[in-house]
């Protein structure tokens, strides 16, 4: 049901089913949107949010507690959307306060119902009416808010569509967009521009948020394991600058932290549901054609058959590793043709705003207790509590953080 009214009709690049319509919209996503060099044009806009984030966790105060569920997820919502739109809707510096309350609430719902499970996809004659109702009312409200945004951009359109060079730096992916609907309206219409857009929110978001959240909670159950990380960023960036994205390259510990966390919290647990297109065999059972496939993943990830100690948080397991691919033991952003086309910008946002945190702050849990490390459910898989921490600017780092 969420494929048919929020995945429009099966035609948004998530739900999609293999075919020409999908190819298109994977290429312009892969190589117009989420391609390393269109992500290094807007790695300014990731690097001005962390800081922002360091800057008001500095001058706010907030020792006794931060709420880092918050933190994170208005610094993801705001890098995606000054990418896609080029405002921010969360913390400060928002233009129009009702425009993103609006904008907050139509994510929320739509959130909401995207995670309500639906027994009537199992079992058609348990459809449930009023889901449904609500799934059709949500996307009337998620379509105006996206088109309201293509509107917006149109009307405002900074640069012309054949500029090129240092120009494009300032485009945002609707204005990519928009400049191929004028070569192709009818292939680049709106309603395919406001889906995409969706989709990338939809798949950008949560994915990151939680990962960043489980594992600065893995982090605060660990405080020697937080403290061998911020002794590798002393060693590689030192205290008289901010991390920046490019020495991730020079910081393997923090990126086995990140790869730890992704095989023993994996956001997306099943994957998205696959279908398969033919009929096949598979160990000797014959899978008719349209068999829903559920990889389940968190217990590949978890499993003692493969991994030794698997519920142990040991990042060392990925040291001399590259990357967070390990064959199909290991496949956070799955595998194959579907596999997850966010993944450079999910790593360089998880990296660059883990690492600030960790080289600028001291963290602490709020009391004795360990953070309560629960699952609770969603469409990607979040905390059961939120994770509230203390934070203490570290004393090498005062002087740089009161003048950023
Ligand atoms: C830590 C971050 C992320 C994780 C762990 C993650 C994980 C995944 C997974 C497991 C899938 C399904 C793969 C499959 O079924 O084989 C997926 C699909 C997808 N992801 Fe991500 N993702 C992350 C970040 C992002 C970001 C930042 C974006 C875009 C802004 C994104 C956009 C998408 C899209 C559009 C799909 C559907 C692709 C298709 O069906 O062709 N993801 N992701």
């Amino acid at each position: 049901m969420v494929g048919k009214h929020m995945g429009c009709n099966f035609t948004s690049l998530a739900w999609a089913p293999y075919g020409d319509h999908w190819r298109n919209l994977r290429r312009v996503a892969s190589l117009e949107i989420l391609s390393s060099s269109r992500l290094q044009l807007l790695s300014n806009i990731r690097a001005d949010e962390v800081k922002s984030l360091v800057r008001r966790l500095f001058h706010n105060q907030l020792i006794e507690s931060v709420d880092l569920r918050m933190e994170i997820y208005d610094l993801t919502m705001n890098v995606m959307m000054r990418m896609i739109a080029g405002k921010r809707y969360y913390g400060k510096h928002v233009a129009n306060l009702e425009e993103a309350k609006r904008f907050k609430e139509v994510l929320a719902a739509t959130f909401k119902v995207a995670a309500e499970s639906n027994i009537g996809d199992f079992l058609p004659w348990f459809k449930s009416r009023d889901l449904e109702k609500r799934m059709i009312r949500c996307r009337k409200m998620r379509d105006e808010c996206a088109q309201y945004l293509i509107e917006e951009r149109r009307r405002n359109r900074r640069i012309p569509s054949n500029c090129s060079g240092d120009e494009k730096t300032i485009e945002t992916l609707i204005e990519v967009l928009l400049a191929l609907q004028e070569t192709d309206p009818e292939c680049y219409n709106d309603q395919t521009i406001g889906s995409l857009m969706l989709v990338l929110i939809g798949g950008g978001t949560d994915t990151t948020t939680n990962t960043m959240e489980w594992a600065l909670s893995l982090l605060l159950n660990h405080p020697e394991i937080l403290k061998n990380a911020q002794r590798e960023i002393d060693n590689q960036v030192g205290h008289g600058r901010l991390m920046d994205e490019s020495d991730m390259a020079r910081l393997p510990y923090l990126g086995s932290i990140i790869n730890e966390t992704l095989r023993m919290y994996p956001p997306a647990p099943m994957l998205m549901p696959h279908e398969s297109s033919d009929e096949c065999t598979v160990l000797g059972y014959s899978i008719p054609r349209g068999t829903t496939l559920l990889v389940n993943i968190w217990a590949i990830q978890n499993d003692p058959k493969i991994w030794e100690d698997p519920r142990k948080f040991k990042p060392e397991r990925f040291q001399g590793h590259q990357g967070a691919r390990d064959g199909f033991r290991m496949m956070p952003f799955g595998s194959g043709r579907r596999g997850c086309p966010g993944e450079g910008l999910g790593l360089k946002m998880v990296g660059l705003a883990l690492g600030s945190l960790i080289q600028c702050f001291e963290w602490e849990r709020i009391g004795e207790e360990m953070v309560d490390m629960r699952e609770g459910t969603g469409v990607t898989m979040p905390k059961a509590r939120p994770l509230q921490a203390k934070c203490l600017p570290r004393p090498t780092m005062v002087s740089l953080l009161s003048q950023i």
